[in-house]
C-alpha cells in the first residue's frame, strides 16, 4: 500500500473538522460528544494527517489508528481492511465493557498484566481508556505490585506480550555503544515521533526486588504508561530504555530463558563511560528530551544525578520523585497531628528504616522544606533525622566506612552508644514518625508499632517499600497495633480497613512517586527549564500536598483520590511551570503563556485516548 498516497486521498475526502472537547474535573479526562460514525471518521482523518507527517506508520497496522470494530465502514474501505473485521460497528464503551469482563475473569494478576500488555500493543486507545476510567483497578496491574512480578518473569513472558507492530523501547547493551546513533535513528524512524521523555533503568535495583538485569524493562514501560494515564503525555512520545549492561543475579545468568546479556555488571568507570555515551547519543537525537533515571542501585543513582542534573533535563525518580511525594504526604500528616494532637512541626523526630537512594532523597526533601518554608537552620533541620541501615542507626563512630550518601545524616550525639535493632532505636529516639524504605518485609513488627503507639497519640507510620511482599508492615497490622490511631501511607496500596465491631472504614494513603512523577515530568516538558532545580521539586511537592480537597481532608486522607490523578497532575505540572518561569529558567512554550492560564494550558496539552488525539 502506498501509505502517503492513501493518507492524502483519505484526508482530502474528509475535509476539515472541529472536535468539541471538555475537561471532566471528576475523572480528569477529556470527554467528547458521543462518537457517531462520521465523527469517528473525521477524527481518524486528523490521525492520518498526523501520521502523514511521519511517513513511517501504516495506519492499517497501527494500534493507534486501526481500532478494529470502532472503524466505520467507509474508513475500513479506505484502510483496505473492509471484510477483515466483523461487520458490527461498536463504540469504545462497548469494547471497554467486553475487555473488562475478560480481564476480571483472569485468575491471576500476572495474567491480567499480560492481557493488558497485549491490549496496549493491539489497541492502544482502548488500553488507556480502561486505565484512565478504572485507574484504581489497573494501576496495581500495570504498576506496583504486579509489575514487580512481571519484571521477575519478563524473559519468560516476553514473547507473549509484544507485537511486531509496536516497539517496546530500546534495549541497549555494552556492545551496542559504537552504533548507538544508528540504533536511536532506527527507533526514531520506526516510531515516527520525537520522544518528549525517556525512563531509563539498568535493572540493578528494581523496586525492592534487587538486581533483575534486562528484566527491569517493564519498570520503564510501566512508569511511562502512568505518565500517559496520569498526566496525558502522548504515548507515542515516550521512550522506555533498559541498559542491558549485565547482571550480578546468578539466577538469571544461569537461566536458559533469560534474554539479557549474560555477564557481570561492569565496574564503575566502564558503567559511567557507557551511560555517558548513551545520554550523549540520546540528547543528540532528541535535544529536548526529559530523562528520568529509575531504579539504579543507590551509588549509581546518586552518581548519575550528581553528574547530569545541571547538564541535561533530568531527574532521579527514586531520590527526587520519592522525596517530593513523601514530603507531600508528610506535610498533610504533620498538619493533621498538629491540629489533632498539638505536635509542632519543629518537634518531629523522624526515623528512616533504610538508608538508600529513596530514604536519603526523602530526608533531603523534608530538610529543604523545614529550612525554606519553616525557617529552621540547617543544623536544626538535619537533627530531625535518624537514619538506619542494615547495621543499625547510622552514627559517625559506628566503626564502619559509611557510603558517601549516608555521611551527612550520621548522628554524633549518641555518646558512644550504638543501636542495632529497630526496637532499641525507637526506644532511644522516641520518634513521632517511622518511615520504611528498606525492602524488609514486616520489619515494623507488632512490638515496634506498639511502642510507636505508646510514645505518640497519633504515630505516623509510612512503610514505603515495594512491592507488597517487601512492605515493612500492612495497614491492618498498623491499625491493630496502634488502637487505630496510626497515620499511615504505604508504597503499594493496601485495601481499606473496617474497624472491627464498627461501621468505620479507614482508607490508607498510597505514598508512591506515581502521584508526583507524571505532573513533575509533564511540567518539565512544557516549561523546559534549564535544569530541574530543588526549588521546582519543592514547589511540586507543596502543590501536591495542597491539592487535597476539603472533603478528602475531612476523611483523613494524606493523598488525593487516585481517580483524580489527571487533575492533580495538571496542578503539579502548572506549579512546575510557574516556578520555572518565576526563576527565569523556563525555555519552553510556557514562556508565551500568561501565568493565570497555566492550569488551563497544561490541561489543553494533555493527550487523551479519544480518537483524534
Ligand atoms: N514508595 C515509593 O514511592 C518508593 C519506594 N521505594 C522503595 O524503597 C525501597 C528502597 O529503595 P532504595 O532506597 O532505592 O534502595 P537501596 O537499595 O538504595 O536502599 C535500601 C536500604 O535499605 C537498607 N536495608 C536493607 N535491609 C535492611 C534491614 N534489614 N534493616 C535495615 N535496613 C535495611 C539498606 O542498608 P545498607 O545500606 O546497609 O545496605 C539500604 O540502606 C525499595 O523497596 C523501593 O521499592 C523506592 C522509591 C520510591
Ligand atoms: C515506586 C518506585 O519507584 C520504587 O519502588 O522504586
Ligand atoms: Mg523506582
Amino acid at each position: 500500500m502506498n501509505l502517503s498516497k492513501s493518507i492524502n486521498t483519505f484526508s482530502k475526502s474528509l475535509g476539515s473538522i472541529t472536535r468539541p472537547q471538555r475537561f471532566n474535573t471528576k475523572t480528569g479526562l477529556h470527554t467528547q460528544t458521543p462518537s457517531s460514525s462520521t465523527a469517528v471518521a473525521h477524527a481518524l482523518k486528523e490521525d492520518f494527517a498526523r501520521s502523514n507527517k511521519t511517513k513511517a506508520i501504516d495506519p492499517s497496522y497501527s494500534p493507534y489508528y486501526n481500532t478494529g470494530t470502532l472503524l466505520p465502514s467507509t474508513t475500513r474501505q479506505k484502510l483496505n481492511v473492509y471484510g477483515q473485521i466483523p461487520a458490527v460497528v461498536e463504540t469504545i464503551e462497548q469494547q471497554a465493557r467486553r475487555a473488562i469482563k475478560l480481564i476480571r475473569a483472569k485468575p491471576t494478576n500476572l495474567e491480567k498484566y499480560m492481557f493488558m500488555a497485549q491490549l496496549r500493543n493491539n489497541h492502544t486507545r482502548l488500553f488507556y481508556n480502561l486505565v484512565n476510567n478504572h485507574i484504581e483497578e489497573f494501576a496495581p496491574i500495570i504498576y506496583t505490585p504486579t509489575v514487580g512480578e512481571a519484571c521477575q518473569k519478563y524473559s519468560d513472558i516476553y514473547p507473549f506480550l509484544n507485537s511486531p507492530g509496536t516497539p517496546d523501547g530500546l534495549y541497549i547493551t555494552l556492545d551496542d555503544l559504537p552504533h548507538l546513533d544508528n540504533i536511536i535513528e532506527g527507533y526514531k524512524q520506526r516510531l515516527g515521533e520525537t520522544p518528549d521523555i525517556t525512563v531509563i533503568t539498568d535493572g540493578s535495583r528494581i523496586l525492592g526486588l534487587g538486581d533483575l538485569g534486562m528484566n527491569g524493562m517493564p519498570i520503564s514501560m510501566g512508569k511511562l504508561q502512568l505518565y500517559v494515564a496520569g498526566a496525558g503525555i502522548d504515548p507515542r512520545r515516550t521512550l522506555p530504555i533498559v541498559l542491558d549492561f549485565g547482571t550480578n543475579n546468578e539466577h538469571y545468568i544461569s537461566d536458559e530463558f533469560y534474554m539479557g546479556v549474560r555477564r557481570k555488571r561492569p565496574a564503575d568507570a566502564e558503567f559511567y563511560d557507557a551511560a555517558e555515551k548513551v545520554l550523549k547519543s540520546l540528547t543528540r537525537a532528541f535535544p529536548h528530551i526529559l530523562v528520568q533515571f529509575e531504579d539504579f542501585s543507590s551509588e549509581h543513582a546518586f552518581g548519575l544525578l550528581k553528574k547530569y542534573q545541571d547538564k541535561i533535563l533530568c531527574f532521579n525518580d527514586d531520590i527526587q520523585g520519592t522525596g517530593a511525594v513523601i514530603l507531600s504526604g508528610l506535610i498533610n500528616a504533620f498538619r493533621k497531628v498538629e491540629k489533632e494532637s498539638n505536635v509542632r512541626l519543629r518537634d518531629h523526630r523522624i526515623v528512616f528504616y533504610g538508608a538508600g537512594s529513596a530514604a536519603i532523597g526523602v530526608a533531603r526533601q523534608i530538610q529543604e522544606y523545614l529550612q525554606i518554608e519553616h525557617g529552621l537552620t540547617e543544623d536544626e533541620a538535619r537533627k530531625v533525622f535518624y537514619i538506619c541501615d542494615s547495621k543499625g542507626l547510622v552514627t559517625t563512630d559506628r566503626g564502619d566506612r559509611l557510603a558517601e550518601h549516608k555521611v551527612y545524616y550520621a548522628r554524633n550525639d549518641n555518646a558512644g552508644s550504638q543501636f542495632r535493632s529497630l526496637e532499641d532505636i525507637v526506644d532511644y529516639v522516641k520518634p513521632t514518625t517511622l518511615i520504611g524504605l528498606s525492602s524488609s518485609k514486616n520489619a515494623f513488627n507488632q512490638d515496634v508499632l506498639a511502642r510507636m503507639s505508646q510514645i505518640n497519640h497519633q504515630p505516623i507510620v509510612f512503610p514505603l517499600s515495594n512491592p507488597l511482599t517487601k512492605a515493612e508492615c500492612t495497614f491492618e497490622d498498623a491499625m491493630n497495633a496502634t488502637e487505630n490511631k496510626v497515620v499511615f501511607a504505604s508504597g503499594t496500596a493496601f485495601p481499606a480497613y473496617t474497624i472491627p465491631g464498627t461501621d468505620q472504614t479507614r482508607t490508607p494513603g498510597q505514598g508512591n512517586n506515581m502521584y508526583m512523577f507524571p505532573g513533575l515530568g509533564f511540567g518539565a516538558i512544557l516549561a523546559r527549564p534549564t535544569s530541574i532545580t530543588n526549588r521546582i521539586i519543592l514547589r511540586a511537592s507543596m502543590a501536591l500536598a495542597d491539592s487535597l480537597t476539603e472533603e478528602e481532608r475531612s476523611r483523613g486522607l494524606l493523598y488525593p483520590e487516585l481517580s483524580r490523578i489527571r487533575q492533580v497532575s495538571a496542578t503539579v505540572a502548572a506549579a512546575v511551570c510557574d516556578q520555572a518561569v518565576q526563576d527565569n529558567i523556563a525555555t519552553g512554550e510556557i514562556k508565551s503563556i500568561h501565568r493565570d492560564s497555566f492550569d488551563e494550558y497544561v490541561q489543553s496539552r494533555m493527550w487523551s485516548s479519544e480518537i483524534g488525539n
